[in-house]
């Protein structure tokens, strides 16, 4: 009773994951194993408690509780501060993602009318035409269809975010600039750098590495936003009307931000493109993965996705319409499914106030983590949760699936880039069954379910598939 009054716990306590188990599952790779393995002990509770590295997490697992949590007002609920020495935030910076309170609004509020246009599919297709010429050239033996998707989705976010084209489809080797993206992204995921804070400070050469790394993208970008100022301001002094619905988004930032007449520092752009950059990046790459991993493991998934697409804009290859991708349901199933399958793991947040739970009242400062994989496997909602089932979006089930459905989170803080992602993975997705039929070599490790790499994003482990061409 003392502990718990000196805590201030109220109501019942919640369950705890014992020691051992929560340091295992840091020391063998922290989401992955915490995921899959601990919660179905704790799906009665819909919430457990583990010491991660130097704090306590409140994990939430139940829809319920993930939906009263997101749903509340983001000064209640902010995003968790990450300790600023990590290697996370010094890349990040203060853009969007990590951002709290006037700041984040002020983001959210210049990001969100470069997100909710509608988008044209053209500039996609186009990159997905050219990943088709790179192939070709890597055809005759298996393809690594994550590292594939990233250069495609890296291509893309280039030309979306500030128009700029970085030549990943162009040959095998990747552009210098690329590779130092991802030697930074590798760092960020260091997870001893989160449990040992200290480590950051070290002049080791890893640490310098990084920091070199991040000097070189941040020049890269700055200089792109010198461009696009100049570019505006040319504009400006034509009368230029808005450029359609292909504007890219850092321009579109530039004049919500004269329209608000909100002076946007150009550090405070650098972040934001950093933050759009990396938050849409892998997570596609992941979904648009096992999408063409499930087509390639059930054949017959795949070919009714081809009948379907052949069906809706013919047997040859092209960059589908909006509106014809919106009519495709079996394979906008696929997509949901894939969602369903492999979300973002985590999304962070600490509370403002004492905050009830069921039969749970958190204290104030709490850290929460809202584990939507655990949510889009809880079995009180999904039927067999871990079959890849596309079928469950088709028809309509009694339980009630979207309330458990949460891959770009929900309330205030959702995901800004979710339509674009969307229509991202569909554009992909239909103009590669156009062109190609693949499947899972003979020797996959894949062949039983899709193996994940640890890391704090859902990866593939070297995720190999046959392709050959039909048109
Ligand atoms: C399959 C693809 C994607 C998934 C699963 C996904 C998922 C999410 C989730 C779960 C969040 C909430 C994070 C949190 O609360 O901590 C989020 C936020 C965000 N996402 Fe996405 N995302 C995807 C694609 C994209 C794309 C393509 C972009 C941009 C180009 C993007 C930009 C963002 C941004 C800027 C935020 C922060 C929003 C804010 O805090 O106001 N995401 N995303």
């Amino acid at each position: 009773n003392y502990y718990r009054k000196h805590n201030k716990i109220l109501g019942n306590e919640v369950p705890k994951i014992p020691f051992l188990s929560a340091a295992w599952s840091v020391i063998t790779g922290p989401h992955v194993d915490v995921l899959e393995v601990i919660p179905n002990e704790y799906y009665q509770s819909g919430i457990y408690k583990a010491r991660l590295g130097p704090h306590d997490y409140y994990t939430i697992i139940s829809a319920d509780f993930a939906r009263k949590l997101l749903t509340e007002s983001e000064d209640v609920v902010p995003k968790y501060e990450f300790n600023s020495e990590l290697p996370v935030l010094k890349f990040y910076g203060t853009g969007i993602v990590f951002s709290n309170g006037e700041q984040w609004r002020t983001h959210r509020k210049l990001s969100n009318p470069a997100f909710n246009r509608a988008l044209s599919p053209n500039i996609i297709g186009d990159v997905v035409l050219d990943a088709f010429r790179y192939l070709r050239k890597e055809i005759h033996e298996p393809v690594n269809i994550y590292e594939l998707l990233q250069r495609i989705t890296i291509e893309v976010l280039g030309q979306l975010a500030f128009g700029y084209s970085f030549g990943t489809l162009k040959s095998k080797e990747l552009p210098d600039i690329v590779r130092k993206y991802k030697t930074i992204l590798n760092h960020v995921e260091s997870y001893p750098l989160y449990v040992f804070p200290f480590l950051n400070k070290l002049p080791t050469k890893k640490n310098r590495i990084f920091n070199a790394s991040v000097k070189d993208f941040d020049k890269f970008i700055f200089e792109i936003i010198d461009l696009k100022r100049i570019e505006l301001a040319k504009r400006r002094k034509l009368n230029e009307k808005k450029k359609s619905n292909n504007e890219e988004l850092l321009i579109s930032m530039l004049e919500a931000s004269e329209q608000e007449n909100i002076n946007i520092g150009t550090k405070d752009l650098r972040d934001n493109m950093i933050n759009f950059f990396s938050a849409g990046n892998d997570t596609t790459s992941m979904s648009v993965s096992s999408s063409i991993y499930y087509l390639a493991r059930f054949p017959e998934m795949q070919k009714r996705a081809r009948e379907e697409v052949i069906r809706m804009i013919g047997n040859e290859v092209k960059i589908p319409t909006a509106e014809q991708l919106k009519e495709m349901k079996y394979v906008n199933a696929i997509i949901k499914e894939s969602l369903r399958r492999y979300p973002a793991p985590m999304t962070y947040r600490q509370l403002q106030k004492p905050t009830q739970f069921g039969e749970y009242v958190l204290p104030e400062k709490s850290i929460i983590r809202v584990s939507n994989y655990a949510v889009h496997h809880d079995p009180k909602y999904w039927d067999e949760p871990y079959k890849f089932d596309p079928e469950r979006w088709l028809t309509n089930e009694k339980k009630n699936c979207q309330h458990s459905y949460i891959p770009f989170s929900l309330g205030p803080r959702n995901c800004v880039g979710q339509n674009f992602s969307v229509m991202e993975q569909r554009i992909i997705i239909v103009m590669f069954l156009l062109k190609y039929e693949w499947s899972l070599p003979e020797n996959s490790i894949h062949k039983d379910d899709l193996v994940l790499s640890s890391s704090f994003l859902f990866r593939p482990k070297n995720l190999e598939i046959n392709i050959k061409e039909r048109i």
